[in-house]
């Protein structure tokens, strides 16, 4: 067609409302813009073509080596083998987080490395090269196709490419990535954003930011960033739901109690990270709810802890927390024996508190040889039902316990003060966390007084396992799903640590010690079946140093069948904790030993 013609044709068309098109013959010229897009599509693909690009440049580097320096080839091969074994040594650094991404970069990288040797040395297009090449493709390509978070990453570059189109249609126009990573659950960026614009803008563009980034609704969060810049904010876009189904533990979290433990993921997948380092929890919610749950996710962590001595109260005869009992310090499912475990804990409790006193420190910090004392009690209405006369002694770990890290873990449906035993058992929680409860005033019972009417909405959880956490640094009501711990994760966790239990340190044992002791000599003494408090006499205070030589004079001036505990806290004018204390740490010197229960002497006497 001429030009004349295809000109008179479009003042036709547009006279009967018809807009011309442009038709291109056979015969005409590609525009120069074709050259163009293939760029772009290389460019736009250059994730899932990788495997040929690395084949390609292979086989130009074989070319251009086998033509210039085929001597090189034990090089390149050398070279091949070392970056490999550095691969699996130090891949993790390098971002191949996973074994089998450090395994595949290697044998990637031997492959290629080992036929750009062979290559250089006989060039690339001698027999078996160029198949060899073609199935070196087929094999190592499809891992690298189906890679998870490969895909992941490049599906969230596209979006992040696409952001000044976005930007511009959602109203935030001059924002700007600065940052991404894929992770699990989804992936997280940080923007920053221009001038005048702030947070409150993008909160208020959510449901068009998860419109324009083709996500389900609920799957976009937008935080502050952590140095909490007013022209900065993070995108949380979540790809699936971290609490649509159960979430399988992943294992301890921590090797300390003096790390925060990870109960479960928040909805926007962030770790509900708490930190138990000297405060009591309480765990409350309806029958079902999954506080066992949480309890058992607590455990698995505990039981990685070297730091950390568990006992536990498990009046249901032990049915929840017996799978763990090789790691529980000593466990308690009879009302009997709680009673005794925790007037002991109270024991250990003051002989800490004595200790530190005596050495100017104030709080107890934990290591395997000074482990923390956690007390879990599971069902705690039971305990307050079945043995009542606890009461004072949880009351005294409660007020007094923190800072000595003796410290109470309790699980309760309804917590009232009834079924807390009363006293300030339950006003000394630090870490209140709730599962589902049945009343909308339950939510108070667990959380605190107010908690229902600032939104805490515990009635509403509606899958087993979630919860709302109110603790320090968890001051608003997000939801979080505990992890679920399988009997399976429960004895291997078990299995694994049960050997590298801490004991108790040696100064809760003398306390413990220096105890037992006592209701004997006041049996002894014909006092029946009631084990009275005996007062501890007022001896004049000394100075440290006299009431050491004074238990050391007494020790090697000992009778062969020794001195009693008494005889030695009266000369040194100290208590039974101190005493025992000491004698141990001369017991361990090997300069005193214990002639019978209660009796003790110098090794070597001077009489
Ligand atoms: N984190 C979780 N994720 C998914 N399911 C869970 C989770 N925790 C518990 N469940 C499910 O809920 C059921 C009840 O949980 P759990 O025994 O922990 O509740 P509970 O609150 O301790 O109940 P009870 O007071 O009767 O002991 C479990 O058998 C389990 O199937």
């Amino acid at each position: 067609m001429r030009p004349q013609q295809m000109r008179r044709n479009a003042r036709r068309m547009r006279r009967y409302g018809l807009q011309p098109m442009v038709v291109m013959n056979s015969g005409d010229q590609l525009p120069e813009a074709a050259a163009v897009v293939f760029a772009r599509w290389l460019w736009r693909y250059r994730s899932e073509l990788a495997p040929f690009n690395v084949a390609a440049l292979a086989l130009i580097a074989a070319s251009a080596l086998h033509a210039i320096h085929p001597e090189w080839w034990p090089w390149l091969l050398g070279g091949a083998g070392l970056a490999a074994s550095a691969l699996v040594g130090v891949g993790e650094r390098l971002g191949l987080a996973r074994r089998v991404e450090r395994l595949y970069a290697a044998a990637v990288t031997t492959a290629v490395g080992s036929w750009l040797a062979v290559g250089t040395a006989l060039g690339p297009f001698v027999r078996p090269l160029p198949q060899l090449l073609l199935l070196g493709i087929v094999l190592l390509a499809g891992p690298w196709w189906a890679h998870r978070r490969r895909r992941a990453r490049v599906r969230v570059e596209r979006k992040l490419a696409a952001w000044p189109e976005i930007s511009e249609a959602i109203g935030l126009k001059g924002s700007r990535v600065m940052s991404a990573v894929v992770d699990v659950w989804g992936w997280r960026a940080r923007f920053g954003l221009a001038r005048g614009q702030t947070i409150q803008d993008v909160t208020g563009k959510i449901p068009a930011l998860e419109s324009a980034l083709g996500t389900f609704r609920g799957a976009v969060r937008v935080h502050p960033t952590p140095d909490d810049k007013a022209n900065r904010f993070e995108l949380r876009v979540l790809d699936i739901d971290p609490h649509a189904d159960a979430i399988p533990w992943p294992g301890p979290s921590v090797s300390s109690i003096t790390e925060p433990i990870d109960l479960g993921p928040f909805e926007d997948a962030a770790p509900a990270r708490v930190l138990f380092l000297r405060r009591h929890a309480l765990f409350g919610g309806a029958t079902g709810a999954g506080k066992s749950g949480g309890i058992n996710v607590l455990m698995g962590n505990l039981t990685a802890c070297a730091d950390v001595v568990v006992w536990a109260i498990d009046l249901k005869r032990g049915m929840e927390l017996n799978p763990w009992s090789p790691c529980i310090d000593r466990l308690a499912t009879t009302p009997e024996q709680a009673r005794a475990l925790l007037r002991d804990a109270v024991t250990v409790l003051e002989g800490r508190a004595e200790w530190l006193a005596a050495r100017g420190q104030r709080v107890w910090e934990p290591t395997p040889e000074f482990p923390a004392l956690v007390i879990l009690i599971d069902e705690y209405a039971e305990l307050a039902d079945d043995a009542p006369d606890t009461a004072a002694d949880t009351d005294s770990i409660a007020r007094l316990g923190r800072a000595v890290a003796v410290q109470l873990i309790a699980a309760t449906q309804r917590p009232t003060q009834k079924a807390m035993g009363g006293g300030a058992v339950r006003s000394q929680m630090d870490i209140r966390v709730s599962f589902r409860v049945r009343e909308r005033k339950d939510v108070d019972l667990i959380l605190g007084q107010g908690m229902l009417a600032a939104g805490w909405h515990a009635h509403t959880l509606n899958a087993p396992g979630k919860f709302l956490i109110s603790a320090a640094g968890h001051d608003s009501p997000r939801r979080a799903r505990a992890y679920l711990v399988t009997d399976e994760a429960v004895s291997a966790t078990v299995h694994q640590h049960a050997d590298n239990r801490p004991a108790l340190d040696h100064v809760s044992r003398s306390a413990l010690e220096a105890e037992r002791d006592k209701p004997r000599q006041t049996v002894a003494e014909g006092a029946g079946d009631a084990i009275p408090e005996v007062a501890e006499p007022e001896l004049p205070k000394r100075d440290e140093s006299g009431s050491e030589a004074a238990l050391w004079t007494l020790l090697s001036s000992a009778p062969d069948e020794g001195v009693t505990i008494a005889h030695l806290k009266s000369a040194t004018g100290k208590g039974r904790s101190w005493v025992y204390y000491r004698l141990q740490e001369l017991a361990d010197e090997g300069r005193a030993r214990q002639v019978t229960r209660g009796r003790w002497r110098a090794t070597q006497s001077n009489s």
